[in-house]
C-alpha cells in the first residue's frame, strides 16, 4: 500500500481524508498545514507539522504521495507548484460511490467525492474537485484546479476553465462556458458564456463583479 501525505487540515481536508481512506489503496501518513510549526504527532498518531516538510518526505520515500487538500482554487495552485513534484505524485482521489465513466478522464491531484457522476468523454484536469454529488455530464472539459461545488450540475459539452469555481447547486447548460477563474455562485443558472475572472450571480446568471484573487 502506498503511504500519502496530506497537505492542508481544515473542513475540506476532513472530507479529502474520507475519500482516502475509503479506496483503501493509501495508508495516511501525515498531514501537514502551516498551522503546525513544528513537526510532531498529532492525537491521531498521525504526524503533523509545516507543509514545508512534503518536499523532502517526498524525495526520501518513492512509495509516498501527496495530495493538496485546500479548498481555495488559488491557494491549491500555489501549493501544489511549491511541490515541486512528478505529477504522478500526486493521487488522484476518487470515492468508492461516485459515478465515473470509463470513457471519462481524470488527472492526478483531483478528488472525486461521494455521490458525483462523471459522464462519458467528460475530463477533469489536475488538481480539480468535484464535490457531493456534483454532475458533470458527456464532454465537459474542467480544467485544472477548477472547484465543481456540491450539487452542481454542468449539461453536456461545458467547458469550465482553469480555476473556476461553480457554487453549490448553480447548473451550467450544455455547450457554454466557465471562464478560468471565474466564480458562479450559489445556485447560479449559466445561460450564456461567462467570461474569465468574474463572479456571476443569479437565474439566469449575470455578472455583477470582477475578481482579482
Ligand atoms: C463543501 C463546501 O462548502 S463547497 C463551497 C460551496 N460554496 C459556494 O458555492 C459559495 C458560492 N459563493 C456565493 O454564492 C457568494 O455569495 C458570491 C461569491 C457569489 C458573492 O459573495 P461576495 O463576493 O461576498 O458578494 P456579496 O455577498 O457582497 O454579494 C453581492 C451581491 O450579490 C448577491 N448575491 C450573492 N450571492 C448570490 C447568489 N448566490 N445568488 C444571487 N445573488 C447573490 C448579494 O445579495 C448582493 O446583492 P446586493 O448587492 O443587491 O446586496
Amino acid at each position: 500500500m502506498r503511504r500519502l501525505i496530506l497537505i492542508g487540515d481544515g473542513g475540506h481536508a476532513k472530507v479529502v481524508r474520507d475519500v482516502a481512506l475509503s479506496e483503501h489503496r493509501y495508508e495516511l501518513t501525515a498531514v501537514l498545514d502551516d498551522r503546525y510549526e513544528e513537526a510532531g504527532p498529532g492525537t491521531d498518531g498521525l504526524l503533523r507539522g509545516p507543509v514545508k516538510l512534503a518536499r523532502h518526505m517526498l524525495r526520501e520515500d518513492d512509495g509516498m504521495d501527496v495530495f493538496v487538500a485546500i479548498g481555495s482554487n488559488t491557494i491549491r495552485r500555489k501549493v501544489a507548484e511549491a511541490l515541486q513534484a512528478a505529477p504522478e505524485r500526486f493521487a488522484l482521489l476518487i470515492h468508492p460511490r461516485a459515478v465515473v465513466s470509463t470513457e471519462a478522464r481524470l488527472a492526478p491531484g483531483t478528488v472525486v467525492m461521494p455521490g458525483a457522476v462523471i459522464n462519458a468523454g467528460a475530463s477533469i484536469g489536475a488538481h480539480g474537485i468535484v464535490n457531493t454529488c456534483a454532475i458533470v455530464e458527456h464532454d465537459c472539459v474542467v480544467g485544472s484546479y477548477a472547484h465543481l461545488s456540491p450539487g452542481s450540475a454542468l449539461a453536456g459539452g461545458v467547458t469550465v476553465y482553469e480555476g473556476a469555481h461553480v457554487g453549490i447547486g448553480a447548473a451550467v447548460i450544455q455547450g457554454l462556458s466557465i471562464g478560468a477563474w471565474s466564480l458562479l455562485g450559489a445556485g447560479a443558472v449559466a445561460v450564456r458564456d461567462i467570461p474569465g475572472r468574474c463572479t456571476a450571480v443569479g437565474v439566469p446568471a449575470v455578472v455583477i463583479k470582477g475578481r482579482n484573487d
